[in-house]
């Protein structure tokens, strides 16, 4: 179990939060349209195993042909949270504070777990992020993230005791898809992220780069996805990335569960990933999804 914050950590926590509502402000800017908030264990990256509750926030730009949860790209009218057990949410979007009921719902009488914050992409709900940790206290938040939105990270990292940053490859990406106020009946007064994702390999270079750049020393990991059609040439560049930018990062190599339009990679397309970072001097681990192993969530 991790050590609760520290003082001056939660003191940075309340700053984050505050100059988020700076830059989203008014009604509705920290609503977020949440898919589903579950007990599970941690199936992937660096706190692999612990028991942990899981907000899977609905919406995402990206377009990863390996993604197992298609069904949160994009926001429809009629789509309803899952706030655990048996209760539904009535309308797409959810307040924070109906999150913190369903954290503590789906706890029971348990202790309480670090929370995990996934998607879809977390980062695209920046003011609900925000309002979340205010009412988790010391909870430690962990924030999983295709590092697409380096500006919102930055702005938001005090929040997170954890961030595990995917190392995206544009060769595994379709073009982005953004989320914008006003395109989508269906967004009312909620504020997704102003920032857009990178839609270019040169553009996914200097975001990887930057997201990089703010982890560096803080509690976080980096997971490579590898499918059965991964570049071996984008895979090393990503790595080298890694080793220049953040090599006290934990490195997940993550084989990909086959999804209908991306096959799981066959060991020899494992292995030289894992031999090159071992010679950059990376701390690597070849690790599958834990949670489809065990066929639970
Ligand atoms: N058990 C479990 N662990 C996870 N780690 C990251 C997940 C994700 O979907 O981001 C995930 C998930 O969906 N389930
Ligand atoms: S970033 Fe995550 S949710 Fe979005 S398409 Fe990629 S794998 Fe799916
Ligand atoms: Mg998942």
């Amino acid at each position: 179990m991790d050590a609760p914050r520290t003082g001056s950590e939660a003191g940075s926590s309340a700053r984050s939060a505050s100059s988020s509502e700076d830059r989203f402000p008014g009604h509705g800017a920290d609503v977020a349209p949440v898919l589903e908030v579950f007990r599970s264990i941690q199936g992937e990256g660096r706190y692999l195993g612990q028991p942990q509750v899981f907000v899977r926030l609905r919406g995402c730009p990206l377009r990863c042909t390996y993604c197992d949860t298609p069904h949160s790209w994009v926001l429809r009218a009629d789509q309803r949270p899952d706030l655990g057990g048996e209760t539904l949410g009535d309308e797409l979007f959810s307040s924070p504070f109906q999150v913190a009921c369903a954290i503590a719902d789906v706890e029971a009488d348990g202790p309480p777990l670090p929370i995990s914050l996934t998607g879809g992409e977390p980062l695209v709900w920046p003011g609900f992020l925000a309002s979340l940790a205010r009412l988790t206290g010391d909870r430690p938040l962990h924030l999983e993230t295709a590092g697409a939105h380096p500006r919102t990270l930055a702005a938001l990292l005090g929040l997170f005791r954890h961030v595990s940053l995917d190392l995206k490859l544009p060769g595994d990406l379709d073009a982005p898809v953004e989320i914008r106020a006003g395109d989508v009946a269906a967004l009312g007064d909620a504020v997704p992220v102003d920032e857009t994702a990178p839609s270019s390999a040169a553009d996914w270079t200097a975001t990887r780069r930057a997201a990089l750049d703010l982890l560096a020393g803080r509690d976080a990991c980096a997971k490579l996805v590898v499918t059965d059609r991964t570049s071996e040439r984008e895979a090393f560049e990503a790595l080298e990335d890694l080793c220049e930018l953040a090599p006290d990062l934990p490195l997940f190599i993550q084989p990909a569960t086959a999804v209908p339009r991306s096959g799981a990679p066959a060991t020899d397309r494992i292995t030289p990933l894992w031999e090159y970072a071992l010679e950059l001097g990376l701390e690597t681990r070849v690790v599958p999804q834990v949670h489809r192993a065990l066929a639970i969530r």
